[in-house]
């Protein structure tokens, strides 16, 4: 059974502190949208679907305590508490764009008058709680596509290596993930060889994560750390690469975990073939290209220290971006639930 970071009933969410990982599973209940944004903003939940999912599950376990019977003021409100749980953390898409399609629907709901408040909350929570469901099934559509197109790209039927940045799997979503997806339909594939999976520095997202995951799941890896991606390159055939997304831009640029962009730099000039893989959600159309998405900076904490422990010299400055984006012209296809795209055939999907 793959791992479950957020376990959620009507009125009850508790997500898996990934802070504590691997050394300890313990789950926090997450009473309401403060706790939420809390969760969020400290990384205890982290990934762009599950940050999504996690903040507007938040504001559907504080709507059903709610025993307000005016539609207006509950519109309101969710208006606001939507806008606080987007601020949690600027760079992925997924919950801004969930946050538009929510204050949709409660403007939609509010205007109707044959919608009662009760009838209201209803709705607006089964929305919510479908998310759940949705991002799983289009992550294994992801895993899907991504598997067949990998495999197709190749000749014969040679089992394959891959290497992965970050992490992408259940943690990352509600279930299955999207790169780890696709691994993992490689895997069930029986193509699979082995995969690398970066340490992902500073927060190591890899080493605590995705390493966690993959031995978890017992598929075959190796940790390497972020600087010796060109010398694996270099000494063994890697057949492709499969990240995740943050947030795709119109023309295919394409914002994830930092160090992203080197890993499609070094892929580019040892030809390895250089994947996104991402739910639609995570795709942002109202940004031309890349230049414009924020990218989050987070406390020096996260160099400076493992844990409590401190590694830096005292007095030191860091810079600590979160995120940097990979132009389109190092990625070989962005795989959705939709297909696998060139970079710059997105708005043939998106405008479906
Ligand atoms: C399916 S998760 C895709 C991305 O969100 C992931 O690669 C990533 O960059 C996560 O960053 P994080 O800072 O851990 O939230």
């Amino acid at each position: 059974m793959s791992l479950e970071s957020i376990k959620y009933q009507r009125g009850n969410l508790e997500i898996l502190d990934q802070l504590l990982l691997p050394l300890q599973t313990r789950y926090i209940k997450v009473l309401g949208v403060e706790d939420g944004w809390k969760v969020i903003n400290k990384m205890q939940v982290r990934g762009a679907p599950a940050i999504a999912i996690v903040g507007c599950l938040s504001l559907a376990v504080e709507l059903l305590k709610d025993d307000s019977s005016d539609k207006k003021i509950m519109r309101q409100e969710i208006e606001g508490k939507l806008n606080y749980l987007v601020s949690a953390r600027p760079t992925a898409v997924n919950i801004k764009l969930a946050a538009e399609e929510l204050i949709n629907l409660a403007n939609t709901l509010s205007a109707d008058e044959t919608v009662s408040a009760d009838n209201f909350k209803e709705r607006f929570i089964s929305f919510i709680e479908n998310m759940l469901v949705k991002d799983i099934e289009d992550n294994k559509a992801i895993g899907n596509f991504g598997c067949e197109a990998i495999l197709k790209s190749l000749e014969g039927d040679s089992q394959i290596r891959v290497l992965t940045h970050c992490n992408t799997g259940s943690l990352a979503t509600a279930g299955f993930g999207t790169a780890l997806g696709v691994i993992r339909s490689l895997n069930k594939s029986k193509r699979l060889e082995h995969v690398y999976c970066t340490e992902t520095r500073p927060y190591n997202q890899g080493a605590r994560l995705t390493a966690y995951e993959l031995v978890h799941e017992k598929i075959p890896a190796t940790l390497i750390v972020d600087s010796m991606v060109a010398a694996l390159m270099h000494v063994r055939k890697i057949n492709a690469v499969i990240v995740g997304a943050d947030r795709v831009a119109a023309n295919g640029d394409t914002a994830n975990k930092i160090g992203t962009y080197q890993i499609a730099i070094v892929a580019k000039y040892h030809n390895v073939p250089f994947y996104v893989a991402a739910p639609l959600t995570s795709i942002d159309m109202s940004l031309k290209s890349g230049d414009r998405i924020k990218i989050e900076e987070r406390p020096d904490k996260e160099m400076t220290h493992i844990g409590e422990f401190r590694i830096a010299a005292p007095g030191i400055n860091c810079w600590n971006p979160s995120f940097d984006v990979t132009p389109a012209s190092l990625i070989t296809g962005i795989i959705t639930e939709k297909g696998v795209f060139a970079p710059d055939k997105l708005h043939e999907v998106m405008n479906k």
